[in-house]
């Protein structure tokens, strides 16, 4: 008999104590594997509308809900004996009878709405509890018919209660509709577009609204990798857009996008997992831009396998750097020496000398080395007379780019003389020797972070895959990009053109964070090779606190407020490992241990956790933010100068890089956050940072 697995079982496991999982998860087993065996005590549930729910008996006070139907047998809840009995009464599960998805449809009944909604008793079918006086707000789906609601999977019984909701009732009547319906809906209130769902199948389950709540499972294997991390319910259900880029098969690189927090880390790392399933020879690189990610992700990918031989054997989790240096080590059994940006600097100042050259700013040269002559590894005066310096505002004629590759010649010489590579140029070493060969060390490489990579990290990722369709796989952001220049991939060979994919969901971040922090970006960007990301219509799927932004008359004041919210989240049970403050640049860092110990929050300072470190804040700057996430966030210390780093924008050479500097201290401060989940505070010292206001004005 089939086992289907419900996201609503793994979510009430997860709310048990271990204990009482591992008991839930004992009973799982059984069933799975001999439901007929006379020791499991199934019980009817008598009083609910669904006569095929049964309470299967976990211990004295523990009870499974399973549905019966046909000769398959649904995981659907597990619980406390009452509560999970109560969970079953009040839900039938049926196909839906125009989107043909299958539903776990709530009864409707009473039900609380948290106090700052609002709305009248008049306006709401069922029994608000409390409630504050103001005039309440107009429906937003007044111009939708029942024929659309319907078309989006609204349950025919809960069709009046939307066609009734206000801008304050919607969020509460969100969290008791299906995914697809409330999805379409705060996707219609937010752009005025209606997006139905997918046509009816033959077989109801495999719609895809169906299969982003429920799981067939295969096997016993599979049973315990779904249970081993109810957390994690990523790991098994996958929103249908997710689970479209994950599975499809495609003719060349591709790519997929999303605003923070929408789950594309989520995708990339199933789509290892899909590689793995469907290519016995395949040998995977998944990699991002730092060590502490690159943990992060292989930690991950655990959670999705229990066969973690085969992970071990046939997935390499590594960042851009660290693969590279290993590949250079193994092709010529060196270590690689790498000079750091100040090294490389001073090289340019001595070159510079040395060659006599003037009327150029040391700015100007550092600039032009990094993101030109090095990045594009320039190797003569040729080919610097014909690179097109791209999107550089300041032109060079023929006889300034002479003098210049005195300069830029020398410093090439004086690297070489040191035996030391820069990054760019070990990229480039890397590069050459595997472009050459057609053996490479991977079938996939599939990376995360991509709006990160500069123009060396794509050529050698390109060169260390063969060429055929499917071997590139992107994941990324470009409202997200803070240490890379912009470049055309496709100049580079890298199309992703038509193999682009953009997720709206966030599953992160409360819709009050979301839209706070979305006003820091334009609604629509667009990269060197003209694929616009569009980021209207992106929604979260919860409502929470509103974000705080403070402009403190000093430090001191600053350093009250902050602790005031730390204390709160506390007292509120967020747990310390569960909370992080970021700064803009690490001489601000005393400002945010202040406000730790002003709120006693233990904390760490270093991105990847140690053992021990479970029970700590993470204060830091904040571009050790990426990737991360948290359930309150702080942003201190954004004063004027600070943040965009005052320093930085006085580095630019030109007006482009000025562009570039704001737009990357910007998206510095979406990154940070986009991290929250439900509380964030942002807070600098007046007249504080510029975009402080872009976050408070409501445009
Ligand atoms: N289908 C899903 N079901 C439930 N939770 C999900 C799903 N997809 C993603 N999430 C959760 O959403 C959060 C964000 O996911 P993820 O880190 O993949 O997003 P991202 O787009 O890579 O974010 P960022 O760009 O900010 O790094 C995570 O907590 C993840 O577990």
């Amino acid at each position: 008999m089939p086992t289907i697995l419900a996201d609503t079982f793994t979510s009430s496991l997860a709310r048990l104590a271990n204990d009482e999982q591992k008991q839930a998860k004992l009973t799982a087993f059984d069933l799975q594997t001999n439901p007929d065996q006379p020791s499991l005590q199934f019980h009817r549930i008598d009083k609910s509308k669904d006569p095929n729910f049964w309470s299967v008996r976990v211990s004295r006070d523990l009870r499974l809900i399973v549905h019966k139907s046909g000769d398959s047998l649904m995981l659907a809840y597990v619980g406390h004996h009452d509560e999970a009995y109560k969970w079953a009464e009040r839900r039938r599960i049926e196909t839906h009878p125009t989107t043909g998805a299958v539903q776990i449809v709530e009864v409707r009944e009473r039900i609380e709405v948290a106090p700052p909604a609002q709305a009248s008793q008049e306006s709401l079918p069922f029994e608000i509890v409390k409630t504050r006086v103001a005039p309440p707000a107009p429906p937003l789906f007044e111009k939708l018919t029942s024929g659309d609601l319907l078309s989006v999977g609204v349950p025919q019984d809960w069709l009046s209660d939307v066609a009734r909701a206000n801008e304050e009732s919607f969020f509460v009547l969100a969290g008791h509709l299906p995914q697809e319906a409330s999805e379409a809906l705060l996707e219609y209130a937010a752009t005025g577009i209606l997006q139905r769902a997918a046509a009816p199948v033959a077989n109801p389950m495999a719609h895809p609204d169906s299969m982003r709540r429920f799981r067939v499972l295969e096997g016993v294997d599979e049973l315990q990798a779904a249970l081993d991390a109810p957390f994690e319910k990523w790991a098994v259900f996958l929103h249908p857009l997710q689970r479209g880029v994950v599975e499809r098969d495609y003719s060349g690189p591709a790519r997929i996008a999303g605003s923070a927090g929408t789950g594309k880390t989520v995708v990339a790392l199933h789509r290892v997992m899909r590689i793995l399933r469907t290519d016995p020879n395949a040998h995977i690189l998944l990699t991002t831009f730092s060590d502490p990610l690159a943990g992060a992700l292989r930690r991950k990918l655990a959670v999705l396998s229990v066969d973690h031989q085969s992970l071990e054997s046939r997935v390499t989790v590594a960042s851009f750097r660290r693969i590279c240096e290993e590949l250079y080590a193994l092709t010529t059994g060196r270590k690689a020496h790498i000079a750091d940006r100040d090294q490389v600097r001073e090289l340019i100042e001595k070159a510079r000398q040395d060659a006599g050259v003037q009327g150029f700013t040391s700015r100007f040269l550092a600039s032009e080395w990094e993101n030109v002559v090095d990045a594009w590894h320039i190797g003569d005066a040729a080919g610097y007379a014909e690179v097109p310096r791209m999107g550089r505002k300041n032109r060079l004629g023929q006889k300034q780019r002479e003098v210049l590759w005195q300069v830029f010649s020398r410093v090439r010489e004086a690297l070489k003389q040191r035996a030391l590579f820069t990054l760019a140029s070990l990229f480039e070493a890397v590069t050459t020797t595997y472009a050459a060969r057609s053996d490479k060390p991977f079938t996939h490489v599939i990376v995360d972070e991509a709006q990160d990579l500069g123009v060396p990290e794509l050529r050698f990722l390109a060169a260390i895959t063969p060429d055929k369709p499917d071997a590139l796989f992107f994941a990324g952001d470009i409202g997200q990009r803070i240490f890379q220049q912009p470049f055309s991939w496709k100049e580079l060979g890298i199309d992703v053109r038509g193999r682009s994919f953009t997720l709206k969901v966030n599953y992160r971040t409360s819709q009050q964070i979301r839209v706070m922090a979305d006003r820091l970006l334009p609604q629509m960007i667009r990269d060197v090779d003209g694929l616009e990301d569009d980021r209207r219509g992106a929604i979260s799927v919860f409502d929470g606190l509103d974000p705080t932004v403070v402009i403190a008359e000093d430090a001191q004041a600053e350093r009250a407020a902050a602790a005031a919210f730390l204390k709160a989240a506390l007292a509120d049970g967020i747990a310390p490992q569960q909370i992080a403050i970021f700064v803009r640049s690490p001489e601000l860092l005393p400002r945010a241990r202040a406000i730790a110990d002003a709120a006693s929050l233990p904390f760490r300072t270093v991105a990847a956790q140690k053992p021990g470190d479970d029970a700590l804040a993470l204060v830091g700057i904040m571009h050790l933010a990426k990737g991360l996430e948290f359930r309150a966030v702080l942003i201190i210390a954004c004063d004027e100068g600070a943040l965009p780093l005052a320093a930085r924008v006085e580095d630019v050479a030109d007006e482009f890089e000025l562009d570039e500097v704001i737009a990357t201290e910007r998206q510095l401060l979406y990154v940070a956050a986009t991290r929250a989940r439900d509380r964030l505070f942002v807070s600098g010292v007046a007249p504080g940072s510029e975009f402080l206001e872009d976050l408070i004005s409501k445009h």
